[in-house]
């Protein structure tokens, strides 16, 4: 039996790319709707109900109106957007958080896409808040770096406009300077920590792949190690995780004259996990495709979970 598969927002960046990630599997039968139709109600409504898995790859609010129309119970939804990642209701689609988080999405039909920052972020706190290394009110901080591709169709048109007086533009820009990023409500939620992470990103002119990085002093740790230690723990926490790697303490055989780039893990569902620093001071930095493990890979990766297909370690 093929499972019915059908993309809300097929048309748009992670739709695109979820749905070449579905074409190459012959267990799946892909439901395609008119693309003059993707936006119709109804026929949304009939594809909705006629899956076995759904993805929503849509803004925050056109996704709730999907899951809305979803009347058949057999459907499962997998929901790329910010709209549900905190909601109780739904499993966060991380499975290498734990096991706790690996069973909930495989008995769950509601699952949440994590957000690419978070996704970076979580990977790296989740275990040191888990296993009492860090106190649950170590005063986080966190940095990222990404390509434009993560703002949508509507940042990917800004850039890559070519009639617009862009230097300042194409430069690499912070932005959610208001300190409210979408994204920190899910950081703190699965992080446990009693206050969001000071949260900076910067959107740099270059497509896809991005960077996040979270400082910390041993001597605010609530079980201080050094960055060695702090390694060799997440080394441990992610061992036999095929999509995450931790990679050595001395790294400088993944660092080009000396630099750490944005990109080496485009095109792939890895996420490569680096421990930098001393014995006072750690920098724990995630690199991944914000379009692969930040978005469509790890859509797909969660589709595995469901349909008990572990296995599947394609892209
Ligand atoms: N890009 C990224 O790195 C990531 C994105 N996400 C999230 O995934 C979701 C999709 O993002 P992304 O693919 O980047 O966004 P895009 O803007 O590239 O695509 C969104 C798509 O949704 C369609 N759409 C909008 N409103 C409706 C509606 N009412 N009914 C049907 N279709 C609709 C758009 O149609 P049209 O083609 O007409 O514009 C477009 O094709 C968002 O919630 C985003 O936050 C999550 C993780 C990473
Ligand atoms: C460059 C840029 O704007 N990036 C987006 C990330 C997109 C994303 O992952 O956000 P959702 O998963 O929550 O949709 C941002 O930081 O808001």
């Amino acid at each position: 039996m093929k499972y019915k598969v059908y993309v809300d927002g097929q048309e748009g960046t992670t739709g695109l790319l979820i749905n070449d990630r579905l074409k190459i599997r012959d267990d799946i039968e892909l439901l395609k709707i008119d693309p003059e139709k993707r936006k119709d109600t109804n026929t949304r409504k009939n594809f909705l109900n006629k899956a076995d898995i759904v993805f929503l790859c849509l803004p925050d609010a056109a996704a709730k109106e999907s899951v809305a129309m979803v009347t058949n119970e057999h459907t499962k939804i997998i929901d790329a957007s910010t709209a549900h990642r905190t909601n109780p209701d739904w499993a966060y689609g991380l499975p290498e958080l734990g096991k706790e988080y690996r069973e909930a999405i495989k008995a769950s039909k509601r699952i949440s896409v994590p957000g690419c920052h978070a996704t970076g972020f979580n990977v790296a706190v989740h275990p040191l808040t888990k296993e009492g290394i860090l106190a649950k009110d170590y005063p986080v901080t966190a940095h990222s770096i990404t390509g434009y591709s993560g703002g949508g169709k509507n940042l990917i048109a800004k850039y890559e406009e070519t009639d617009t007086d862009s230097t300042a533009l194409k430069s690499p820009n912070f932005y959610s300077l208001g300190l409210n990023h979408k994204h920190l409500p899910e950081m703190q939620k699965v992080s446990g920590l009693t206050s969001p992470p000071l949260f900076t990103p910067v959107v740099s002119n270059f497509y896809k792949g991005m960077l996040v990085a979270v400082p910390l002093l041993k001597s605010y740790m609530k079980k201080p190690l050094s960055a060695k230690e702090v390694q060799a723990f997440l080394a441990n926490y992610y061992m036999g995780e095929p999509f995450i790697e931790v990679i050595p303490y001395d790294s400088s055989s993944y660092l080009f004259e000396g630099f750490l780039n944005s990109v080496q893990c485009n095109d792939s569902n890895k996420l490569q996990l680096f421990v930098f620093g001393n014995d006072e001071q750690t920098l724990v930095v995630s690199r991944f495709d914000n379009l692969g493990k930040g978005s469509s890979g790890a859509a797909i990766q969660n589709m595995n979970l469901l349909l008990g297909k572990e296995e599947w370690l394609g892209l």
